[in-house]
């Protein structure tokens, strides 16, 4: 049956990965006899330029009525100075709230032939292998009141909210992933000065009973950031707030060596998935033919694993990623010694082909999730 994708490329360098993304499913679906039907709309300061408004109407409706969404990033300098709720990434916190994309995972694998990369030494960086999943739809970039006040606006605040059901369910989507994985989970807060973070324990401890089989630990934020680096290999499950999963994860990605490489999933309770890298719209580099779309085409990779049944044609993604990087090719984000360097629109070029080509698995192959 013709699945329906939603593309919605957004802005700067996620207008050239999304085309990695239309290519890697076009691909798929000739080697596996697959019909995809993409459609494209905008998000971010593309929609507000062409739709006065960085989430049109017309987009969202486009998502919700989709089998899934890709989405590239959004953001950018010409965008900056407007307020704060009318800015490009004011349209990605409205798309994840309004489809209930609560939980955001977040997959770092070693990537064997990545580990010259990395600024950490192998031996580090060589044996990791961590899901990170974090809420995404409450927490501190929602809270309201969100705001200046006072004479002179010389007051500011922003608030961290949570219901207790929202706890919940994404603390019960961590355990899931847990138990399916290694069995550790590490719960991190700021619960020696937050009281949303005191709750959220509460809650993990409470859930804890539920999946005896999962050794659960707690660890405060500041030392998490800490032990990403010094032994990453530590982790296995990661479950935290919202602005503590975004920050944790880009400090992950100097793991792979870029932040390039990792993809992301977001999920609803209805099991509806927006898949999109971690990364943002990278300005520095849009429009030069140097963003590396590999977490892109991972995205696309999880989307056909966990929103549309296709496993193998997801591990085939995966697999052909796998087989260009040990063939040396690199993004110049990816520094190694004696690699080839592409630009995007090669490295899209020699992932297809190898798609098509029905790489063969690898003894190191990386797991994702
Ligand atoms: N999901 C999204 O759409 C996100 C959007 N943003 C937005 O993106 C804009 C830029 O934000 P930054 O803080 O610079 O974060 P960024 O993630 O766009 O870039 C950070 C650094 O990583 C590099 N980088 C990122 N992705 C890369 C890729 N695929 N290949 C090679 N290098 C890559 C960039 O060149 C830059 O030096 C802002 O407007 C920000 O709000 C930021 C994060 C997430
Ligand atoms: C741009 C933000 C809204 C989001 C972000 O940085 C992220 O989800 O990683
Ligand atoms: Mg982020």
């Amino acid at each position: 049956m013709k699945k329906k994708i939603a593309i919605l490329p957004g802005d700067g360098i996620g207008r050239e990965i999304a085309s990695g993304a239309a290519a890697a499913l076009e691909a798929v679906g000739k080697r596996f006899g697959h019909e995809f039907e993409l459609e494209y709309a905008d998000i971010g300061g593309a929609a507000i330029d062409s739709h006065g408004t960085p989430l049109p109407e017309s987009t969202l409706a486009l998502a919700k009525n989709s089998d899934a969404i890709l989405l590239g990033a959004v953001g950018g300098l010409k965008w900056d100075s407007l307020p704060s709720a009318e800015r490009p990434e004011r349209g990605l916190l409205a798309i994840r709230k309004e489809l209930g994309l609560f939980a955001n995972l977040r997959p770092i694998p070693s990537f064997k032939t990545l580990v010259q990369s990395s600024p950490l030494k192998p031996e580090i960086a060589g044996n990791v292998n961590m899901l990170i999943v974090r809420e995404l739809t409450g927490g501190l970039y929602f809270g309201k009141p969100s705001e200046r006040r006072g004479d002179n606006n010389e007051v500011v605040v922003d608030t961290l909210q949570y219901t207790r059901a929202e706890i919940e369910r994404i603390v019960v989507k961590a355990f899931e992933f847990a138990k399916a994985r290694d069995g550790r989970l590490t719960s991190v807060d700021k619960a020696n000065v937050l009281e949303s973070s005191r709750m959220w324990r509460e809650i993990v401890n409470e859930k804890a009973a539920d999946y005896p089989d999962v050794t659960v630990d707690h660890m405060y934020v500041d030392a998490a950031a800490m032990k990403l680096i010094s032994n990453p290999g530590q982790f296995d499950v990661i479950v935290t707030e919202n602005l503590f999963g975004d920050i944790l994860s880009d400090e992950a990605s100097m793991i792979t060596g870029s932040l390039g490489m990792l993809p992301s999933a977001s999920l609803s309770e209805s099991g509806l998935g927006l898949y999109e890298p971690v990364h943002g719209s990278a300005p520095d580099i849009a429009g030069q033919n140097k963003a590396n779309p590999l977490a892109m085409i991972l995205s696309t990779a999880l989307m056909l694993k966990y929103s549309l049944d296709m496993r193998l044609e997801g591990e085939s993604i995966e697999r052909a990623v796998q087989s260009v990087l040990n063939d040396g090719y690199c993004t110049p984000d990816l520094q190694m010694e004696g690699s080839t360097v592409v630009g995007t629109d090669k490295m899209i070029e020699l992932v297809i082909e190898r798609v098509a080509d029905d790489a063969p698995a690898y003894a190191d192959e990386v797991v994702y999730m």
